[in-house]
């Protein structure tokens, strides 16, 4: 479905004028002071202080519409704005509650059920879980986008419905680091107690037995070691295997060779890892790729009496075959810390085999990774929460620090011409196809886009559409909207110290209420340029204004003649409305000439229609920015 633009817009022929669609800015100004990406507006010289329990960083920044330029305790914050409330659905280390209470309405419900989590989350902005909770499209459906970051206080994010998530705007992020060690050293103490039988013989021996002969193990020197997934857990179980005198393979579509190398590990298919191991433990992700990848094909390939170790998700063992591998004898024992569906049935013929050892989910359970992952999660949340992009994303495309702060002015320059354009369009076939083109003298591959893109998706949108548009969401509400938005990037010569000369938005295949913005394509095209920081409209069809990105805007074709600056400034000025800008441009002398003019207040209808009776002017259109 193609969208319609309804904003206000005079022509001067017929003086008719249509309401004014709600200002975007106030409706988006109440919640982004805690909301992700909020309306960004760039301040030359304003330093952002964060200040946490593990770092204090000063930079220069963004800050937003209403001037939330520092932040930090509540002390500090003079904002009469209330805290985001933050709901932890898990249990989560103590240090990154205080963290997130520092900053926000802290609730640590935990063991919700899904109905109890439905309610809470329609009131909270933001919610942290474990593996423990499932955060499902009903969840994200319940909290009607008042809910702006999931935080998955841990690596895997199967139990998130990113694809709901990303619909509604929500930002997930997750805490990817801080666990490593703790899943590795997991994965290497169910490694050796399996081969020891620690924990049979522990349970024998509990149960008043002495069974030395039963229990003889197996050694692991010189045994080869598959590990599956070659990611961070993997690297490090690998690192640990070696150092028990094991020969590590690995198979790992994606990690690159040299980093194995480095650590004297083969890459291998996944046939020749599963066919030469002795040891086989999994570290890939759940997707829909690695779902039940090991089932009974795969387990007939391995070698006969094989061991294997899950510390990464149930969910890719098809857990039935693996009943069937275990009474068969292909595999001699398995050592599993996840399951398909946690907690597993009492009575499962798995968890009860005695081939098989369990544990309940531990992997991310010391207490170092526990904090560790506390506090990278409460300062990706608040970070996200603050407008910052997260660098663990999981559902958003990361920009870094550097590259944000040096895109700020274009950010607020691109959403300005989004929405300046789509008030240009009219007619009834609605706005359907978006060019943007980017003059830069840097390299092709040496400017990131993604987040201009959505701003001026945001810019196009929000005016005439209910939609909340953030980096998020924007591409995916752009193709439901049925927007094709293409880019294009044009090397000019001017400074590569600029990320970028000028934006030009084009909307083609649509009528304009404002004719003079209109190009010799065809298409409505407004082009602008930041100017010391501040953004500037440079073009308006084809012809080249001036004025700056401020208030509102009213754009004049007229004849090119003396007087008509002070004709139009004399109107504006009986009404009190103050002119910030103003700008003319023409192509030949005292033939056309569009006058741009930046004003601080809104016009009112009448003084409007006495602009449009200077005979001089044959068109005009009043323009929120
Ligand atoms: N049991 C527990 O408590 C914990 C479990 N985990 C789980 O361990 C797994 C690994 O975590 P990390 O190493 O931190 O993630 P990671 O993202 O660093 O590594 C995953 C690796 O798997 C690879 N991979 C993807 N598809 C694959 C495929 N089809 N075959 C082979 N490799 C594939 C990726 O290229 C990547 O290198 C995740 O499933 C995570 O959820 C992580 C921490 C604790
Ligand atoms: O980080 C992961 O992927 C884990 O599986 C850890 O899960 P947990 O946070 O302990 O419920």
């Amino acid at each position: 479905m193609a969208i319609s633009s309804s904003c206000s817009s005079v022509k001067a022929v017929n003086s008719r004028w249509t309401t004014p669609s709600p200002s975007p800015v106030s409706k988006l100004a109440v919640f982004h002071r805690h909301s992700l990406l909020p309306n960004l507006r760039y301040t030359p010289n304003v330093k952002l202080t964060v200040t946490n329990a593990s770092r204090t960083v000063e930079q220069t920044t963004l800050t937003e519409d209403h001037k939330f330029s520092t932040v930090g305790s509540d002390q500090d914050d003079p904002s009469p704005f209330p805290k985001p409330k933050i709901l932890v659905a898990e249990k989560l280390g103590e240090a990154g509650v205080n963290l997130l209470r520092e900053f926000g309405d802290v609730d640590c419900s935990y063991e919700l059920s899904p109905e109890d989590l439905k309610k809470k989350v329609s009131e909270s902005d933001a919610l942290i879980v474990r593996s423990g909770t499932k955060v499902t499209r009903e969840v994200f459906e319940a909290a009607q986008g008042k809910l702006k970051v999931v935080g998955r206080a841990g690596v895997g994010i199967d139990n998130v419905d990113l694809q709901a998530a990303t619909e509604y705007g929500c930002l997930v992020v997750n805490a990817p680091t801080a666990n490593t060690v703790a899943a590795a050293e997991h994965g290497i103490a169910l490694l050796t107690s399996m081969a020891r039988n620690v924990a049979q013989a522990d349970a024998s021996i509990k149960a008043g037995k002495w069974e030395r002969s039963k229990y003889v193990g197996v050694s692991l020197v010189g045994k080869t070691l598959a590990v599956m997934g070659f990611g961070k857990v993997g690297t490090e179980v690998a690192r640990r295997a070696k150092g028990l005198g094991m020969n590590v393979i690995s198979h790992d579509p994606y990690a690159p060779a040299d980093r194995a190398r480095a650590l004297g590990v083969d890459l291998v298919s996944f046939d020749q890892a599963i066919a030469t191991a002795e040891f086989v433990s999994l570290h890939m992700p759940l997707t829909p790729a690695t779902k039940k990848v090991f089932n009974d094909d795969t387990f007939s390939k391995m070698k006969k009496g094989v061991r294997l170790i899950n510390v990464a998700r149930g969910g890719v063992i098809d857990e039935d075959a693996l009943v069937r591998a275990l009474d068969s004898g292909i595999v001699a024992q398995a050592a599993l810390d996840v399951f398909c569906e946690e907690p597993p049935s009492k009575d499962s013929k798995l968890i009860q085999h005695e081939n098989v050892t369990v544990t309940p989910h531990l992997g991310a359970s010391t207490k170092e990774a526990q904090e560790g992952v506390a506090i990278e999660i409460a300062e990706a949340v608040a970070g996200a929460l603050k407008g910052e992009l997260s660098a663990t994303a999981v559902n958003a495309p990361m920009v870094a620090p550097e590259v944000l702060s040096e895109l700020a002015p274009y950010i607020v320059l691109a959403e300005k011409l989004g929405r300046l354009a789509v008030q240009l369009a009219s007619g009834g076939k609605g706005v359907q196809s978006i060019k943007v083109v980017y003059r830069s003298a840097r390299d092709r591959d040496d400017l990131d886009t993604r987040l201009l893109r959505a701003m001026i998706t945001k810019g196009i949108i929000e005016p005439i559409s209910d939609s909340y548009v953030n980096l998020v969401n924007a591409d995916f509400i752009a193709k439901q909207k049925g927007l094709r938005i293409s880019e294009e990037r044009m090397v000019v010569e001017s400074s590569p110290e600029y990320p970028i000369d000028s934006i030009q938005v084009q909307i083609s295949n649509v009528e304009s209420n404002f004719a003079g913005a209109v190009s010799d394509c065809g298409a409505i095209s407004i082009e602008g340029r930041v100017k010391y920081g501040v953004p500037h409209l440079t073009c308006v069809g084809s012809f080249s204004v001036d004025v700056s990105l401020e208030g509102n805007l009213i754009l004049c074709r007229q004849v090119d003649q003396p007087g008509m600056i002070g004709q139009v400034g004399n109107i504006l000025g009986k009404q009190n409305v103050n002119v910030n800008f103003m700008s003319v441009g023409r192509k030949v002398v005292r033939k056309q000439a569009i006058m741009a003019i930046g004003v601080d207040e809104e016009p009112d209808k009448k003084t409007l229609e006495r602009i449009g009776g200077v005979s001089a002017i044959e068109e005009f259109v009043f323009l929120k920015l």
